[in-house]
């Protein structure tokens, strides 16, 4: 089917149209009815508005479709056209370049002076104004200052204006364009024309089927191997998100089967999409190990990593210290402390003294943290060295050395141990973007390494961070297997306590319970599955409030205002969900929390971003790591001030926000980065602790209510926790397992129950992890 192919020759009967709504689609089949406005038609049709229906994915509002077919008589709904074949009808290069000038490049240039300038200067516009700005003066109506301003704007943007004009014909919005031109620049219609898929691994959120509508219209054909490969990439990455380090070939065909079914054709045969798989591999754009199918930047940090890990259990490692020695050290610290440790405390700290890895695991109140300090003091009397980082020098290097995944989980460690902490990144100098500084060439310094919050370590860091791990060093690796695993690819805590073959102890005495934490009791019957619904009475850090969805969002809203009235700093009390969308989801408990606690008035300054208002002293989120001024995905902080465009010298609207240590400016479009934060998600709230938590529950999070989500939002609760809405579907929540089981093969690797290649130099030459994010 020829895509560029106009309409006057179109031989066969048609009905041009613009889609004016999807009626229906289900996804499997990928069967659609959609309602349509019948431009033109060279069907026996009086009717201006028609239902289409047929075998297409979901079409877009307001553009223009060539759809081919006949007509059906439905019983109830009447007159239908059944699609044959379909395609969209490209803008005109006219049409492109008008959105083009339109577009926000441009300050000053709307719609209309746009059409006015290709009316006059026609499609060739931008080279001539480049050549000679005079051509401006031919075009009525517009100021010197505006046709100033698109002179420069349009040297700026030189040879941005070609790739622009043709991918909006498809449809796609400039900050796309921007980031595929980012990515691709001057060689961007080289690959529209021989390869789109490839947009669809350099810019986020590119999706496969936007892709396959760029190559129908450059003729690869729906089982070209080009397609097929770009589908199997596609098919490994989407379950990179989903937390899998490989896919089993079977299941990697079912889902590129799925995914390359297009409607009309033949379906693609289990030897097309396996041979094209095998090129893959044999490329090494995949590895293939068995039944696996990896990306290769997961292949060589699942494999990195048990080479690491193998490499530091055979590390140097003297104990010379007698258990009598040790026995009276724990003493001594026992006795400076008031307290005596357990019995499974006590041999985690013997355990980290005397390995050379081990892992400690369990839940709140259990004695982690009270652990670490023990180990400290201990490692600090046995081997005689002082715990203050002034006693030492460059030449010899300060032993302990505390990381954590996030800001907020290093400064806990920092605040509890009175040591330096710091992130993981951090620690090995990472640039923000693919580099880090620190790696098995330019190892990190010390004798003893303690890793807190392990369960939030994806794979590629783990690696990164072992690689950089000297071999006579001892490594300590804490996290309750309990939470949600990373965000990231992997399972590595759950792993490396299954495989067995790390020293391991786990922490179940409760100690806070003690001092009468219901917290800490419900944390634990959830984690041992015997919380009831007699459980969730109120005590005086616990409650309850039963209120039905319809209810629920001012109910929260309510508890926060309270709070807020009796002067709780909003930073102390956090409310937590599991999704954005939802009539009770993170979104509208942001908006009617603003509303309440922080609303509008005249003498407040207030900001419009994409349908959010931001306002000073709104409590808000970064959704993104940026590095360069100190920011990371997950910190919190407050609209400290907004400022007009012609209060700053960059004229531009801009927002300050202060974070913990820093004030960091964003202009107008980087707001982006950051969204309110009275209610954040769970997955976000991982590594760091509120007061107070408030948490709604309902049957509306449906999908997402599991034991290890609602595992996860209870034990951030550090002094009071309020749970809201349905008692029911909590305990149902708590009931469900997460079944979705991420596809690893660490454990078995590291027990050695499989063969396994690992060549650093060729880890090296692949692409870096941070290219997939
Ligand atoms: N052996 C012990 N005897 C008495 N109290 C203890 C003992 N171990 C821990 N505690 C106390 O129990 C409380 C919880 O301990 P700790 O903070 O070390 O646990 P944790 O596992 O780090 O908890 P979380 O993960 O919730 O921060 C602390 O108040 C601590 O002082």
């Amino acid at each position: 089917m020829d895509n560029q192919q106009p309409i006057e020759q179109e031989k066969r009967p048609y009905v041009k149209a613009e889609l004016k709504r999807m009626i229906f689609h289900k996804e499997e089949e990928a069967f659609s009815i959609a309602s349509v406005r019948v431009l033109e038609t060279t069907e026996n049709l009086k009717a201006e508005e028609l239902i289409v229906k047929g075998h297409f994915t979901p079409l877009e509002e307001g553009e223009t479709y060539i759809f081919h077919g006949y007509f059906e008589h439905h019983k109830k709904f009447g007159e239908q056209y059944v699609v044959e074949e379909y395609r969209r009808l490209l803008p005109e290069t006219k049409d492109g370049l008008i959105a083009y000038l339109s577009s926000e490049l441009f300050d000053g240039v709307g719609k209309k002076t746009a059409e006015r300038i290709v009316e006059t200067l026609g499609e060739n516009a931008v080279p001539r104004i480049l050549s000679d700005k005079q051509v401006l003066d031919q075009v009525p109506k517009m100021s010197a200052k505006i046709k100033d301003k698109l002179y420069y704007s349009l040297t700026e943007h030189r040879g941005f204006e070609r790739v622009m004009v043709e991918l909006t014909k498809h449809g796609l919005g400039l900050k796309t364009i921007q980031k595929i031109y980012g990515a691709f620049g001057d060689k961007t219609l080289d690959i529209l024309e021989e390869d789109p898929y490839q947009f669809v691994f350099a810019v986020e959120g590119f999706g496969f089927h936007r892709a396959d509508e760029l190559a129908r219209h450059r003729n690869l054909t729906h089982d070209h191997p080009t397609r097929i490969r770009a589908g199997c990439l596609y098919t490994l990455h989407q379950n990179l998100q989903a937390g899998h380090i490989y896919l089993p070939l079977e299941t990697c065909l079912l889902e590129m089967e799925q995914l390359l079914h297009h409607p009309g054709e033949s379906p693609l045969t289990y030897e097309q999409l396996s041979g094209e798989v095998i090129h893959l591999g044999e490329e090494k754009y995949v590895y293939i190990e068995e039944d696996r199918i990896y990306l290769p930047t997961l292949y060589f940090a699942e494999n990195g990593f048990v080479t690491q890990v193998e490499r530091i259990l055979s590390g140097e490692m003297e104990v010379d210290f007698t258990q009598a020695e040790l026995l009276k050290v724990i003493g001594s610290i026992e006795e400076e402390e008031t307290m005596s440790y357990g019995k499974e405390q006590f041999e985690a700290i013997e355990t980290a003294l005397k390995e050379k890895m081990m892992v400690i695991t369990g839940g709140p109140g259990t004695g982690k943290t009270t652990v670490i300090k023990g180990l400290l003091h201990a490692y600090s009397k046995l081997e005689d060295c002082s715990l203050d980082p002034k006693d030492y020098t460059k030449d010899v290097p300060f032993p302990f050395v505390l990381a954590a995944p996030t800001g907020r989980a290093a400064k806990r460690m920092n605040e509890s141990t009175g040591l330096p902490a710091s992130t993981i990144h951090r620690l090995l100098g990472w640039d923000g973007h693919q580099t880090f500084e620190k790696d098995s060439t330019n190892q990190i310094e010390g004798k003893i390494l303690i890793i807190d919050e392990f369960s939030m370590v994806d794979m590629w860091l783990s690696n990164q961070l072992f690689r950089a791990i000297p071999s006579d060093m001892q490594v300590v690796v804490v996290g309750d297997e309990d939470q949600l695993p990373s965000v990231g690819p992997g399972q590595v805590l759950a792993d490396l306590i299954a495989s067995d073959v790390i020293p391991l102890i786990q922490l179940s005495e409760v100690y806070r319970q003690k001092e009468g934490s219901k917290i800490i009791h419900l944390a634990h019957a959830i984690k041992n599955d015997t919380c009831t619904l007699d459980m969730l009475k109120k005590e005086q850090d616990f409650n309850f409030i039963h209120a039905p969805d319809s209810r629920l969002n001012e109910v929260v809203t309510n508890i926060v205002a309270k709070a807020h009235e009796k002067s709780i700093d909003m930073k102390d009390i956090q409310v937590l969900a599991p999704m954005y969308r939802a009539e009770t989801g993170i979104h509208e408990i942001n908006r009617s929390l603003q509303n309440r606690v922080n609303p509008g008035s005249r003498n407040k300054r207030e900001i419009e971003w994409k349908g959010n208002i931001f306002r000073k002293g709104d409590k808000v989120i970064q959704l993104v790591n940026q590095p360069e001024v100190g920011v990371f995905n997950g910190d919190i902080g407050e609209v400290a001030a907004i400022f007009r465009a012609e209060e700053n010298i960059d004229h531009v609207e801009q927002v300050v926000v202060e974070f913990d240590t820093k004030e960091v400016t964003y202009a107008k479009k980087e707001l982006s980065n950051i969204m309110l934060a009275y209610c954040t998600s769970i997955h976000k709230s991982q590594g760091s602790e509120f007061s107070i938590v408030v948490l709604p529950v309902t049957y509306q999070y449906n999908r997402m209510l599991k034991k290890n989500l609602l595992y996860t939002a209870v034990t951030r609760a550090k002094q009071s926790l309020i749970l809201c809405g349905d008692p029911q579907a909590f305990i149902k929540g708590i009931r469900t397992k997460d079944t979705n089981q991420r596809y690893t093969y660490l454990q078995e690797k590291l027990k050695k129950e499989t063969d396994f290649t690992y060549d650093e130099d060729e880890e090296d030459e692949a692409l870096s992890p941070y290219d997939f994010m």
